[in-house]
């Protein structure tokens, strides 16, 4: 009885402590004038939940649009909806840190944390290690076979393509193009092809790692304390890695492919007694140990830039394609209009479309713009944490105090009526890329290079992505290729989408035709 009216008493203290601290965090904090779901005021589990059902990005389209343009999402955590911001948020020149989200991406190895260019949150690291590979799209016009890898790949594509054609199958080409992007970025990187197009499957099961990790990194994005708890946990470092305690750290798979690749490719080198060339991103990394031998200091630097090449460049890039050619594919006004412009630049899909043709087609390169804009790959919010000087809102609102976490989510900023147009912002539509019939030229390259700069999808600033121009290579050939060669017979009404923290479609399923008069790749006719 006594022990009963003990627990009683210290239920109902501990209820009136929460309640009282949760009361005063509220009223403390200068985030309470910011609409946002009322749970987000005391945790983070209104992110965690809406994570939960793969929806995210949709949830924060709607809340921004009932409640505003700034929404508090977290205790301590804004986000923002107007794409004006992101010069400030994403500044180039007073860069604001990446917040403490990103830290369940540094991986463990052999239970030491290792940090990478991506991830980190230390400005100086990251300004001197991203110097060697900041030009990756300027390196790539050292690497005289890029184009040529690139080529490679969509050859294989093309011919796995030709064969399921022939077959009459059923073709899931969301996987495909999943399959070729890690193709192409595999050759790109280390000079071969690992056999997804060439096998039709994930070979070694590293896409479902790959797949494996992002999860992990959805989940504590969304609850950071999650990976504090987690694998970020100093009490569990010993047991890491050792199965079936808690499995495979994350993207340990891109790791151990690095480490293995540099040991064989400096054994090769060692044997052939040459010196890395260029012929690859293995090589220019490599190589790089000379040019900048204060900053690439051993092989630890290098595989970090190959990590990111293996994780960073072809889910996104995959997603990409699959988005393009599936709301090309969908419209046929959109598909006549593109192969309109296909036929007037002479190409007639027998060969691969050069990156030097492509690139000069408007109408190709406003689709490959829009499915950037309309389904970007990342669905998440990327963190930001306002500096020392604290930040003023615009229109009124509160001062925001140093270490308040504010970002945006590319998905909600993409759709800014102001920026993007008077067209339907909610729906895939190119010509907001192209030369009104009333607009002047400069009046129309002003208004291209305004929405490029506050579009969100590559990132902004000094963490813009690295990988852009590759993966404009990849993108603007491989689309005005595919249509050019081929049909397709939608056998599903409509796809879905999971937001992990890429928003991976499926259920692109099809039949494909080459079209007629098309020749097989590498026939002898071809131009
Ligand atoms: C459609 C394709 C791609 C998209 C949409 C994309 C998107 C992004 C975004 C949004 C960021 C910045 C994230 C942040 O601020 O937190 C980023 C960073 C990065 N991306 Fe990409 N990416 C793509 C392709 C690639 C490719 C092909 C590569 C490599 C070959 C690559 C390598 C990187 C690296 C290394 C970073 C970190 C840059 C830094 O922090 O300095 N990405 N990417």
């Amino acid at each position: 009885m006594l022990l009963d009216s003990q627990v009683a008493r210290a239920t109902v203290l501990a209820g009136i402590t929460l309640v009282t601290y949760y009361a005063w965090t509220y009223m403390q904090s200068p985030l309470r004038r910011i609409p946002g779901p009322f749970l987000a005021i005391f945790t983070d589990l209104w992110r965690l939940s809406s994570w939960w059902t793969g929806r995210t990005h949709l949830a924060q389209i709607e809340l921004h649009r009932k409640l505003g343009r700034a929404v508090r999402l977290g205790p301590n955590m804004v986000s923002l909806s107007d794409p004006t911001l992101i010069p400030t948020v994403y500044s180039s020149t007073k860069p604001w840190l990446k917040s403490d989200m990103y830290s369940s991406n540094d991986i463990v190895v052999n239970g030491v944390k290792t940090s990478n260019i991506f991830a980190t949150t230390d400005h100086a690291w990251h300004t001197k290690m991203v110097k060697p590979i900041r030009n990756m799209g300027t390196m790539t016009k050292t690497l005289a076979n890029c184009e040529g890898a690139v080529d490679e790949t969509i050859t294989l594509l093309c011919s796995q393509m030709d064969t399921l054609a022939k077959e009459g199958a059923t073709v899931r080409m969301e996987k495909w193009l999943l399959y070729f992007a890690y193709d192409c970025l595999h050759k790109l990187t280390f000079d071969f092809h690992r056999g997804y197009l060439e096998t039709g499957d994930d070979v070694g099961s590293f896409i479902k790692d790959a797949y494996g990790g992002l999860v992990y990194f959805g989940l504590c994005v969304s609850m950071p304390v999650l990976h504090r708890l987690l694998i970020g946990n100093p009490l569990l470092k010993p047991f890491l890695g050792k199965p079936p305690f808690l499995g495979k750290p994350p993207f340990l798979w891109a790791f151990q492919q690095a480490y293995a690749a540099v040991a064989a490719r400096k054994a090769q080198h060692e044997a052939a007694g040459s010196l890395p060339g260029s012929s690859d991103f293995l090589d220019l990394f490599l190589a790089a140990r000379s040019t900048y031998p204060d900053i690439v200091t051993g092989d630890d630097v290098v595989v970090n830039y190959l990590f990111l090449n293996l994780v960073a460049g072809s889910d996104t890039t995959g997603t990409s394609l699959a988005v393009i050619l599936y709301y090309v594919y969908r419209d046929p006004r959109i598909l006549a209009k593109l192969r309109a412009e296909l036929v007037v630049a002479g190409y007639d899909g027998s060969s691969i479309l050069t990156y030097r043709d492509g690139a000069r087609l408007p109408y190709l390169n406003a689709v490959v713009q829009e499915g950037l804009r309309f389904h970007p790959p990342i669905g998440l919010t990327l963190e930001r944490v306002v500096p020392s000087r604290g930040w003023q809102m615009p229109d009124g609102g509160p001062m925001l105090p140093k270490g308040t976490k504010v970002g945006m989510n590319a998905w909600v900023s993409n759709r800014d009526e102001v920026v993007f147009g008077s067209e339907d912002v909610d729906a895939f539509v190119p010509e907001r890329w192209t030369k009104r019939a009333e607009e002047k030229e400069e009046d129309w390259s002003e208004r291209i290079a305004q929405m490029k700069n506050l579009m969100l999808t590559f990132g902004h600033g000094s963490r813009v992505c690295t990988g852009k121009s590759i993966a404009m290579l990849e993108l603007v050939k491989v689309v005005g290729t595919f249509v050019g060669r081929y049909d397709l017979e939608f056998l599903t009404p409509e796809w879905r989408t999971e937001n992990i923290w890429f928003v991976f479609p499926s259920g692109f399923d099809v039949r494909v035709t080459p079209r007629e008069g098309v020749r097989e790749l590498g026939s002898p006719d071809e131009r």
